[in-house]
């Protein structure tokens, strides 16, 4: 469990982080997204004990960081890039980590077939790809077999195929009973992977939810308006689609613009507007994320 009570850390005169209240619950996996600047890397770095709040407290597990008997045991972080030694092999840094964890040389071999890097474990990470070092340093935050994973933009490098395996990994990780807490500026990253949202927005916070309650089931549908929309909705669903009406827009659900199109086309039926409407967790996001802009 993670909870971030009312942080708070002032630069200057500018707050990074204002007031961040939210928690992140075992069997999870809660997706803090922001733009950039937001406030998302400093909040994490509070939780994680590497900078003071000037307010507000953050607790892992009940107790700030900093006073946990076993850290690496309890929480798993990804931060930024370039934490290993690039003259060190993977297998190299991952027995340096094993001894800071107090675990033994076994679970680094372990996790090299686990990440996928066991075949480059003899390379010297300087010469890893992006995506090699994203996997190398999510190896290194399960050394301790910590329930608690904090990830900060680890989708950054990673390509497609990359990102399934991650969030695979993640998925498999809340549905055994661990906490994910994990940052990213793009909402199509997690959106498949999340079961609850945060977003945060010139340092606050601007929705605490879980995932279901704020995409809605409007994702996907049409806006359409035509000549005749009584004759309209007849064939939208005799094609099987689900249609409903403000009195003036016709809200068409399973059908592709492009199918509607053909429809109204055989039907003869002239067709004024046709409009995908963009999900409503897209929406949500691009208006509470730019709300500080
Ligand atoms: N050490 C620092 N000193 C002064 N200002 C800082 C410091 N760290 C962050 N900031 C400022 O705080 C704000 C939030 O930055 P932060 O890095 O937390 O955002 P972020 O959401 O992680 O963004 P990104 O996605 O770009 O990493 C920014 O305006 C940034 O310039």
């Amino acid at each position: 469990m993670i909870e971030a009570k009312g942080l708070t850390k002032r630069y200057g005169r500018t707050d990074a982080a204002r007031d961040v209240t939210f928690t992140a619950a075992p069997g999870r996996v809660t997706g803090f997204l922001g733009l950039n600047g937001s406030g998302k890397t400093t909040t994490l770095r509070m939780l994680l004990g590497l900078s003071r709040p000037t307010a507000g407290q953050a607790l892992i597990n009940g107790k700030p960081y900093r006073e946990l008997k076993h850290p690496l045991r309890q929480v798993g972080a990804v931060l930024e890039q370039g934490l290993m030694h690039p003259g060190q092999t993977g297998r190299g840094h991952l027995r340096t980590q094993s001894l800071l964890c107090g675990v033994g040389r076994q679970r680094g071999e372990e996790l090299l077939e686990y990440v996928g890097l066991a075949d480059a474990a003899g390379q010297r990470t300087g010469d890893y790809s992006l995506g090699m070092r994203q996997r190398l340093a999510v190896a290194t935050a399960l050394l301790g077999e910590p329930s608690i994973l904090v990830l900060d933009e680890p989708a950054n490098g990673l390509d497609p195929s990359g990102m399934a395996w991650l969030r695979g990994l993640l998925r498999a990780h809340a549905d055994a009973g661990g906490t994910v807490l994990i940052s990213s500026h793009l909402l199509s990253e997690l959106e498949l992977l999340i079961d609850d949202v945060v977003i945060i927005a010139g340092g606050q916070v601007r929705l605490v939810a879980p995932l279901a309650a704020v995409a809605g089931d409007e994702a996907g549908r049409l806006r359409v308006r035509g000549r005749d929309p009584h004759a309209l909705w007849q064939v939208f669903e005799q094609a099987g689609a689900r249609v409903s009406t403000d009195g003036h827009v016709l809200f068409v659900e399973g059908l592709a613009a492009e199918d509607a199109g053909e429809i109204a086309l055989h039907a003869g039926i002239a067709i004024h507007e046709l409009t995908a409407e963009q999900p409503s967790l897209e929406r949500t996001f691009l208006e509470l994320a730019g709300a500080a802009e």
